[in-house]
């Protein structure tokens, strides 16, 4: 049977193509891709993506096992208010858009952004919408399996690599065994770096980087060992993974809905436990604005604030639209004047 064109089934082919040409710019909606993709936003955004770098060329990827992969890693996403198959396709598509930064021209080689996209569909499968805390706390079967440490992200990476091993389903049949192997590595390097637990010393990391930048002469940064290469994968799906921020407000807001009632549920359950409720995850004690604006400050801007640098100019209007976004908060939340401003 043969591959639609957009790879899924779809009543408005003519609409979904033309969002889909979009496809490199920042701030592409993800939620208007998964109403018009038949709700299969991560499986037409990661095809699209394969296709545009010409990796299903370059590697020899059938394009039938691609969309048997794709549709299968879609379907082990959970269907939890934030950490579902629309974030896996959204934060795909912001690495896609980052691995075009002009100062990373030439930088990787295209098994590295392989490896890249790849990390980035599949960085949270099966997220059961609870932090890792509450999964250590609740002593679940995945905590046991994974002795408290990166929890989701092992398990996240476990699923992935396992619906590999369907004949079907192998997009990397065609790899050399060193490639292979390089990959693996590298994918796993990357999932496990989403941990936020990790975003301190990453970002410490980071920073001593920029600060010994070095770059040839047409401001293209060099990076010698794998060490650096992989730092500055890891420090990019970070980056996507918390991009929200920096998106156009309209779509940042859906994302803060969808994260706070993903956090709120979690509370529910604490509540229902007996457990202390978690920070931010009190329904009845919210705090929504409060809770953005201090994410970005302690969070989020620091970190694109170095990412910027690494990659001066090319994400500079990003960091803009953060800043935007980040006084759009801080404005909603300052008590009503005391002098009539109406
Ligand atoms: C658009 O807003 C968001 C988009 C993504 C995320 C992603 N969070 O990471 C996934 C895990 O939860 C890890 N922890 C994050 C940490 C900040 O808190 C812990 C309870 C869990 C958080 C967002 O806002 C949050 C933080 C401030 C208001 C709610
Ligand atoms: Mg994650
Ligand atoms: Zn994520």
């Amino acid at each position: 049977d043969s591959i639609p064109e957009l790879g899924v089934q779809t009543f408005h082919t003519d609409e979904l193509r033309s969002l889909m040409s979009h496809i490199d710019d920042w701030g592409l909606d993800t939620f208007r891709i998964e109403d018009l993709s038949g709700q299969r936003p991560l499986t037409a955004i990661t095809y699209k993506i394969f296709q545009e770098r010409f990796l299903l060329r370059t590697y020899a990827i059938e394009p039938h096992t691609l969309i048997s992969y794709l549709l299968t890693l879609e379907d082990h996403y959970q269907q939890v208010p934030y950490h579902n198959k629309a974030h896996g396709a959204d934060v795909c598509q912001s690495m896609h858009v980052l691995l075009n930064a002009s100062a990373l021209d030439g930088v990787f080689t295209e098994l590295e952004i392989m490896s890249a996209i790849f990390a980035s569909a599949v960085h949270d499968v099966d997220h059961p919408g609870v932090t890792n805390q509450f999964l250590i706390n609740t002593r679940n079967d995945l905590a046991i399996m994974y002795n408290d440490e990166s929890v989701l992200e092992n398990h996240h990476l476990a699923v992935a690599f396992k619906l590999l091993q369907a004949d079907e389903r192998n997009i990397f049949s065609n790899l050399a065994a060193k490639q292979i192997k390089t990959l693996r590595k590298m994918v796993i390097d990357m999932v496990l770096a989403t941990d936020m637990s990790k975003h301190m010393k990453l970002l410490a990391d980071l920073k001593t980087m920029v600060e010994s930048k070095k770059v040839t002469g047409n401001n293209i940064i060099m990076l010698e060992s794998y060490d650096d290469r992989i730092q500055v994968l890891q420090n990019m799906i970070h980056c996507a993974d918390l991009s929200n921020p920096t998106k156009p407000l309209d779509i940042y807001i859906k994302w803060t809905d969808r994260i706070m009632e993903e956090f709120w549920r979690q509370g529910d359950k604490e509540r229902d436990l007996g457990l202390e409720i978690s920070p931010m995850c009190d329904r009845h004690v919210a705090s929504v604005e409060k809770h953005q604006v201090g994410f970005i400050e302690f969070i989020v801007h620091p970190l694109w604030e170095t990412w910027a640098d690494l990659v001066y100019p090319d994400a500079s209007a990003i960091l803009e639209t953060l800043e935007q976004n980040r006084d759009w908060y801080q404005a909603r939340l300052s008590p009503p004047s005391s002098s009539s401003s109406s």
